[in-house]
Protein backbone atom coordinates (compact mmCIF):
# COMPACT_ATOMS: atom_id res chain seq x y z
CA UNK A 1 0.00 0.00 0.00
CA UNK A 2 1.11 2.91 -0.35
CA UNK A 3 2.50 5.36 2.37
CA UNK A 4 1.39 8.90 2.41
CA UNK A 5 3.79 11.93 2.92
CA UNK A 6 2.69 14.42 4.85
CA UNK A 7 5.66 15.22 6.80
CA UNK A 8 9.41 14.87 5.36
CA UNK A 9 12.29 15.47 7.79
CA UNK A 10 15.70 16.01 6.32
CA UNK A 11 19.04 15.67 8.42
CA UNK A 12 22.68 16.27 7.66
CA UNK A 13 25.16 13.55 9.17
CA UNK A 14 29.13 12.66 8.84
CA UNK A 15 31.61 14.76 7.62
CA UNK A 16 30.18 18.00 6.33
CA UNK A 17 30.68 19.24 2.70
CA UNK A 18 30.07 22.39 0.96
CA UNK A 19 26.67 22.52 -0.93
CA UNK A 20 24.89 21.21 2.21
CA UNK A 21 23.17 24.18 2.89
CA UNK A 22 22.12 24.61 -0.84
CA UNK A 23 20.74 20.65 -0.39
CA UNK A 24 18.38 21.81 2.47
CA UNK A 25 17.30 24.79 1.06
CA UNK A 26 16.14 22.43 -2.25
CA UNK A 27 14.56 19.55 -0.20
CA UNK A 28 12.60 22.47 1.84
CA UNK A 29 11.72 24.56 -1.24
CA UNK A 30 10.23 21.89 -2.70
CA UNK A 31 8.34 19.92 -0.36
CA UNK A 32 6.79 23.34 0.88
CA UNK A 33 6.34 24.00 -3.19
CA UNK A 34 4.28 20.26 -3.06
CA UNK A 35 1.94 21.43 0.36
CA UNK A 36 4.76 18.96 2.47
CA UNK A 37 5.78 19.82 5.74
CA UNK A 38 9.50 20.25 6.21
CA UNK A 39 11.47 19.84 10.33
CA UNK A 40 14.68 20.07 9.94
CA UNK A 41 17.00 17.16 12.65
CA UNK A 42 19.76 18.94 14.20
CA UNK A 43 23.39 17.20 14.56
CA UNK A 44 22.90 14.23 12.04
CA UNK A 45 21.38 10.79 14.06
CA UNK A 46 22.49 12.94 16.97
CA UNK A 47 19.17 15.04 16.56
CA UNK A 48 17.28 12.27 16.31
CA UNK A 49 17.82 10.21 19.49
CA UNK A 50 18.33 13.29 21.71
CA UNK A 51 14.66 14.67 19.98
CA UNK A 52 16.18 17.82 18.67
CA UNK A 53 13.91 19.07 16.05
CA UNK A 54 13.15 22.19 14.42
CA UNK A 55 10.37 23.62 12.21
CA UNK A 56 11.34 24.37 8.56
CA UNK A 57 9.17 27.36 6.92
CA UNK A 58 10.41 28.36 3.77
CA UNK A 59 12.55 31.42 5.13
CA UNK A 60 14.47 29.17 7.46
CA UNK A 61 16.24 28.80 4.30
CA UNK A 62 16.94 32.49 2.73
CA UNK A 63 20.31 33.59 2.29
CA UNK A 64 22.23 29.57 2.74
CA UNK A 65 22.45 28.77 -0.73
CA UNK A 66 26.11 30.43 -0.74
CA UNK A 67 27.33 28.87 2.70
CA UNK A 68 29.36 26.23 3.14
CA UNK A 69 28.84 23.88 7.02
CA UNK A 70 25.27 23.24 7.33
CA UNK A 71 23.00 25.17 9.09
CA UNK A 72 21.61 21.77 10.36
CA UNK A 73 24.72 20.70 12.01
CA UNK A 74 26.03 17.36 11.56
CA UNK A 75 27.71 14.97 13.88
CA UNK A 76 29.14 11.39 13.85
CA UNK A 77 26.78 9.43 16.14
CA UNK A 78 27.92 6.16 18.01
CA UNK A 79 24.79 5.98 19.56
CA UNK A 80 22.98 5.24 16.29
CA UNK A 81 25.12 2.16 15.49
CA UNK A 82 23.18 0.79 18.60
CA UNK A 83 19.38 -1.15 18.36
CA UNK A 84 18.71 1.03 21.42
CA UNK A 85 20.37 4.29 19.71
CA UNK A 86 17.78 3.84 17.02
CA UNK A 87 14.69 3.07 19.04
CA UNK A 88 15.20 5.96 20.57
CA UNK A 89 15.11 7.70 17.65
CA UNK A 90 12.39 6.17 16.03
CA UNK A 91 9.98 7.19 18.80
CA UNK A 92 11.14 10.76 18.56
CA UNK A 93 10.62 10.29 14.59
CA UNK A 94 6.88 8.67 15.43
CA UNK A 95 5.85 11.44 18.10
CA UNK A 96 6.93 14.55 15.73
CA UNK A 97 4.58 12.81 13.17
CA UNK A 98 7.60 12.70 10.36
CA UNK A 99 6.82 10.29 7.73
CA UNK A 100 9.52 9.97 5.84
CA UNK A 101 13.58 11.53 5.97
CA UNK A 102 15.92 13.09 3.91
CA UNK A 103 19.61 12.21 4.73
CA UNK A 104 22.40 13.83 3.36
CA UNK A 105 26.32 12.61 4.07
CA UNK A 106 28.36 9.71 3.22
CA UNK A 107 28.55 5.85 3.07
CA UNK A 108 28.25 6.01 6.71
CA UNK A 109 25.32 8.10 6.90
CA UNK A 110 23.67 5.53 3.88
CA UNK A 111 24.59 2.62 6.25
CA UNK A 112 23.01 3.90 9.27
CA UNK A 113 19.63 4.48 6.82
CA UNK A 114 19.48 1.79 5.35
CA UNK A 115 19.16 -0.77 8.41
CA UNK A 116 17.13 2.01 10.19
CA UNK A 117 14.36 2.14 7.57
CA UNK A 118 14.40 -1.89 7.22
CA UNK A 119 14.45 -2.09 11.43
CA UNK A 120 10.89 0.58 11.29
CA UNK A 121 10.21 0.72 8.00
CA UNK A 122 10.51 3.83 7.94
CA UNK A 123 10.75 5.86 4.12
CA UNK A 124 14.69 7.23 3.52
CA UNK A 125 15.84 8.79 0.37
CA UNK A 126 19.64 9.44 1.09
CA UNK A 127 22.26 12.25 -0.57
CA UNK A 128 25.39 12.15 -1.20
CA UNK A 129 26.67 14.89 0.39
CA UNK A 130 30.77 14.51 1.17
CA UNK A 131 34.07 15.91 -0.15
CA UNK A 132 35.71 12.38 -0.74
CA UNK A 133 33.63 11.78 -4.14
CA UNK A 134 34.21 8.14 -3.13
CA UNK A 135 30.23 6.51 -3.40
CA UNK A 136 28.94 4.27 -5.66
CA UNK A 137 26.05 5.32 -7.71
CA UNK A 138 26.87 8.69 -8.92
CA UNK A 139 29.41 10.49 -10.80
CA UNK A 140 29.86 13.53 -8.47
CA UNK A 141 29.47 13.75 -4.45
CA UNK A 142 28.08 17.77 -3.40
CA UNK A 143 31.19 19.32 -2.12
CA UNK A 144 33.41 17.59 -4.37
CA UNK A 145 33.82 20.60 -6.50
CA UNK A 146 34.59 23.29 -4.48
CA UNK A 147 37.11 20.97 -2.04
CA UNK A 148 38.76 20.48 -5.08
CA UNK A 149 38.98 24.60 -5.67
CA UNK A 150 40.15 25.20 -2.24
CA UNK A 151 43.28 22.11 -2.52
CA UNK A 152 43.96 23.78 -6.59
CA UNK A 153 44.11 27.43 -4.98
CA UNK A 154 46.43 26.20 -2.13
CA UNK A 155 48.60 24.36 -4.73
CA UNK A 156 49.02 27.36 -7.02
CA UNK A 157 50.11 29.55 -4.01
CA UNK A 158 52.66 26.73 -2.72
CA UNK A 159 53.87 26.52 -6.13
CA UNK A 160 54.70 29.73 -6.48
CA UNK A 161 56.92 29.74 -3.40
CA UNK A 162 58.59 26.31 -4.18
CA UNK A 163 59.86 27.72 -7.49
CA UNK A 164 61.06 30.39 -5.79
CA UNK A 165 63.34 28.37 -3.83
CA UNK A 166 63.46 25.02 -6.01
CA UNK A 167 61.85 22.98 -3.44
CA UNK A 168 59.64 19.96 -2.96
CA UNK A 169 56.52 19.92 -1.52
CA UNK A 170 54.69 17.15 -0.16
CA UNK A 171 50.70 18.63 -0.08
CA UNK A 172 48.85 16.35 2.39
CA UNK A 173 44.81 16.36 1.53
CA UNK A 174 41.74 14.83 2.80
CA UNK A 175 40.39 10.95 2.34
CA UNK A 176 40.56 8.81 4.18
CA UNK A 177 39.78 5.45 1.85
CA UNK A 178 39.74 7.42 -1.32
CA UNK A 179 42.11 9.10 -3.54
CA UNK A 180 40.18 11.36 -5.45
CA UNK A 181 40.51 14.33 -4.36
CA UNK A 182 44.40 13.81 -4.60
CA UNK A 183 43.63 12.56 -8.14
CA UNK A 184 41.43 15.29 -9.61
CA UNK A 185 43.16 18.30 -7.60
CA UNK A 186 46.72 16.54 -8.50
CA UNK A 187 45.90 16.64 -12.31
CA UNK A 188 44.24 20.30 -12.32
CA UNK A 189 47.46 21.17 -9.92
CA UNK A 190 49.99 20.10 -12.20
CA UNK A 191 51.50 18.00 -9.62
CA UNK A 192 54.43 15.99 -10.04
CA UNK A 193 53.12 12.78 -8.67
CA UNK A 194 50.07 11.45 -6.91
CA UNK A 195 49.89 9.32 -3.83
CA UNK A 196 46.66 7.61 -2.78
CA UNK A 197 45.02 4.83 -1.11
CA UNK A 198 43.79 3.13 -4.21
CA UNK A 199 47.58 2.20 -5.16
CA UNK A 200 50.91 1.49 -3.52
CA UNK A 201 53.35 4.28 -3.06
CA UNK A 202 56.70 2.77 -4.69
CA UNK A 203 59.12 4.99 -2.77
CA UNK A 204 61.85 4.11 -5.41
CA UNK A 205 60.06 5.20 -8.36
CA UNK A 206 58.90 8.86 -6.92
CA UNK A 207 62.43 8.92 -6.51
CA UNK A 208 63.55 8.56 -9.24
CA UNK A 209 60.59 10.57 -11.05
CA UNK A 210 61.58 13.24 -8.84
CA UNK A 211 64.94 13.34 -10.41
CA UNK A 212 64.55 12.82 -14.10
CA UNK A 213 62.06 16.13 -13.16
CA UNK A 214 65.08 18.15 -11.81
CA UNK A 215 67.11 16.95 -14.40
CA UNK A 216 65.09 17.94 -16.96
CA UNK A 217 65.23 21.82 -15.72
CA UNK A 218 61.80 21.40 -13.12
CA UNK A 219 62.51 24.29 -10.66
CA UNK A 220 60.16 22.34 -8.68
CA UNK A 221 58.01 19.84 -7.66
CA UNK A 222 54.81 19.10 -6.16
CA UNK A 223 53.49 15.54 -5.10
CA UNK A 224 50.03 15.09 -3.49
CA UNK A 225 49.14 12.84 -1.33
CA UNK A 226 45.95 11.75 -0.08
CA UNK A 227 46.06 11.29 3.91
CA UNK A 228 44.81 7.65 3.77
CA UNK A 229 47.65 7.04 1.75
CA UNK A 230 48.76 3.14 2.85
CA UNK A 231 52.66 3.74 3.64
CA UNK A 232 52.46 6.75 6.12
CA UNK A 233 51.36 9.50 4.95
CA UNK A 234 52.92 12.93 3.72
CA UNK A 235 54.96 13.41 6.85
CA UNK A 236 56.69 9.88 6.65
CA UNK A 237 57.04 9.56 2.38
CA UNK A 238 58.96 12.93 2.55
CA UNK A 239 61.05 12.04 5.52
CA UNK A 240 62.08 8.78 3.44
CA UNK A 241 62.56 10.83 0.52
CA UNK A 242 64.75 13.19 1.97
CA UNK A 243 66.85 10.71 3.70
CA UNK A 244 67.35 9.18 0.21
CA UNK A 245 67.44 12.61 -1.83
CA UNK A 246 68.95 15.50 0.25
CA UNK A 247 70.32 17.85 -1.59
CA UNK A 248 66.57 18.82 -2.00
CA UNK A 249 64.88 21.02 0.16
CA UNK A 250 61.65 19.18 1.21
CA UNK A 251 58.32 20.43 3.14
CA UNK A 252 55.21 19.59 4.09
CA UNK A 253 51.92 20.79 3.82
CA UNK A 254 48.94 19.53 5.59
CA UNK A 255 45.93 21.35 3.85
CA UNK A 256 43.63 19.98 6.54
CA UNK A 257 39.81 21.15 6.79
CA UNK A 258 40.28 23.94 4.76
CA UNK A 259 39.15 21.94 1.87
CA UNK A 260 35.76 20.93 4.04
CA UNK A 261 34.56 24.73 4.52
CA UNK A 262 34.24 27.97 1.95
CA UNK A 263 31.27 28.71 -0.06
CA UNK A 264 30.22 26.15 -2.36
CA UNK A 265 31.06 26.75 -6.30
CA UNK A 266 28.20 27.40 -9.33
CA UNK A 267 28.48 22.73 -9.66
CA UNK A 268 27.86 21.86 -6.30
CA UNK A 269 25.15 24.59 -5.63
CA UNK A 270 23.59 23.37 -8.94
CA UNK A 271 24.27 19.62 -8.00
CA UNK A 272 23.15 20.01 -4.77
CA UNK A 273 19.62 21.88 -6.21
CA UNK A 274 19.48 19.12 -8.44
CA UNK A 275 19.56 16.64 -6.02
CA UNK A 276 17.34 18.06 -3.10
CA UNK A 277 14.38 18.43 -5.51
CA UNK A 278 14.50 14.98 -7.08
CA UNK A 279 14.64 13.57 -3.43
CA UNK A 280 11.88 15.23 -2.33
CA UNK A 281 9.47 13.98 -5.87
CA UNK A 282 11.01 10.77 -5.60
CA UNK A 283 9.33 10.39 -1.93
CA UNK A 284 5.96 11.58 -3.02
CA UNK A 285 6.42 9.11 -5.68
CA UNK A 286 6.76 6.58 -2.80
CA UNK A 287 10.28 5.48 -3.86
CA UNK A 288 12.09 5.10 -0.80
CA UNK A 289 15.66 3.18 0.23
CA UNK A 290 17.20 4.61 -2.79
CA UNK A 291 20.53 7.20 -2.91
CA UNK A 292 20.18 10.00 -5.24
CA UNK A 293 23.05 10.09 -8.04
CA UNK A 294 24.16 11.36 -10.98
CA UNK A 295 25.00 9.96 -13.56
CA UNK A 296 25.79 11.08 -17.26
CA UNK A 297 24.09 14.37 -16.04
CA UNK A 298 21.22 12.44 -15.28
CA UNK A 299 19.27 11.76 -12.09
CA UNK A 300 20.03 8.45 -11.28
CA UNK A 301 18.95 6.21 -8.16
CA UNK A 302 20.48 3.28 -6.67
CA UNK A 303 19.60 1.02 -3.81
CA UNK A 304 21.02 2.35 -0.41
CA UNK A 305 22.01 -1.38 0.24
CA UNK A 306 24.19 -1.38 -3.10
CA UNK A 307 25.46 2.08 -2.86
CA UNK A 308 27.33 1.09 0.53
CA UNK A 309 28.10 -1.99 -0.43
CA UNK A 310 31.31 -0.42 -2.81
CA UNK A 311 32.85 2.29 -3.47
CA UNK A 312 32.90 4.24 -6.98
CA UNK A 313 34.78 2.50 -8.97
CA UNK A 314 38.62 3.72 -9.76
CA UNK A 315 39.23 5.80 -12.36
CA UNK A 316 42.46 3.96 -13.70
CA UNK A 317 42.28 6.74 -17.23
CA UNK A 318 42.89 9.56 -14.87
CA UNK A 319 45.41 7.93 -12.99
CA UNK A 320 47.16 7.02 -16.26
CA UNK A 321 46.39 10.87 -17.67
CA UNK A 322 48.25 12.31 -14.41
CA UNK A 323 51.43 10.04 -15.28
CA UNK A 324 51.25 10.96 -18.63
CA UNK A 325 51.27 14.76 -17.74
CA UNK A 326 53.51 14.78 -15.08
CA UNK A 327 56.40 13.78 -16.73
N1 LIG B 1 26.74 0.66 10.28
C1 LIG B 1 26.07 1.71 10.77
N2 LIG B 1 24.90 1.54 11.44
C2 LIG B 1 24.21 2.59 11.92
N3 LIG B 1 24.61 3.86 11.80
C3 LIG B 1 25.77 4.11 11.15
C4 LIG B 1 26.56 3.05 10.60
N4 LIG B 1 27.66 3.60 10.03
C5 LIG B 1 27.56 4.94 10.22
N5 LIG B 1 26.43 5.25 10.89
C6 LIG B 1 25.97 6.57 11.32
O1 LIG B 1 26.25 7.51 10.30
C7 LIG B 1 27.07 8.56 10.84
C8 LIG B 1 27.92 9.16 9.77
O2 LIG B 1 28.85 8.21 9.27
P1 LIG B 1 30.37 8.62 8.99
O3 LIG B 1 31.05 7.40 8.48
O4 LIG B 1 30.91 9.28 10.20
O5 LIG B 1 30.27 9.77 7.88
P2 LIG B 1 29.82 9.76 6.36
O6 LIG B 1 28.34 9.57 6.30
O7 LIG B 1 30.20 11.10 5.89
O8 LIG B 1 30.56 8.64 5.69
C9 LIG B 1 27.82 7.86 11.95
O9 LIG B 1 28.33 8.75 12.89
C10 LIG B 1 26.72 7.00 12.57
O10 LIG B 1 25.84 7.76 13.35
O1 LIG C 1 36.58 15.97 10.36
P1 LIG C 1 36.90 14.58 10.79
O2 LIG C 1 35.81 13.99 11.62
O3 LIG C 1 38.25 14.49 11.41
O4 LIG C 1 36.96 13.65 9.51
C1 LIG C 1 37.90 13.77 8.50
C2 LIG C 1 37.42 13.00 7.30
O5 LIG C 1 36.20 13.55 6.82
C3 LIG C 1 36.28 13.73 5.42
O6 LIG C 1 36.58 15.11 5.19
C4 LIG C 1 34.97 13.43 4.76
O7 LIG C 1 34.63 12.09 5.01
P2 LIG C 1 33.12 11.67 5.21
O8 LIG C 1 32.34 12.36 4.15
O9 LIG C 1 33.11 10.18 5.06
O10 LIG C 1 32.66 12.11 6.55
C5 LIG C 1 37.45 12.85 4.97
O11 LIG C 1 38.06 13.30 3.78
C6 LIG C 1 38.36 12.99 6.15
O12 LIG C 1 39.21 11.89 6.21
MG1 LIG D 1 32.39 8.32 4.73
Amino acid sequence: MEKSINKIGVLTSGGDAPGMNACIRAVVRTGIYYNIEMVGVMKGYQGLIDNEFIPLPSHAVSNIIQRGGTILKTARCMEFKTKEGREKAFRNLQAQGIDALIVIGGDGTFSGAEVFSREFNVPVIGIPGTIDNDLFGTDFTIGFDTANNSVIQAIDQIRDTAASHNRLFFVEVMGRDAGVIALWAGIAGGSEAILIPEKETAIESLISKLAEGAENQKSSSIVVVAEGEKSGGALKIAEEVKRRFDHYDTKVTVLGHLQRGGSPTCFDRVLASRMGYAAVKALLNNVEGKMIGMVNNRMHFTELSLAISRHSPFDEELAEIAAVLSI
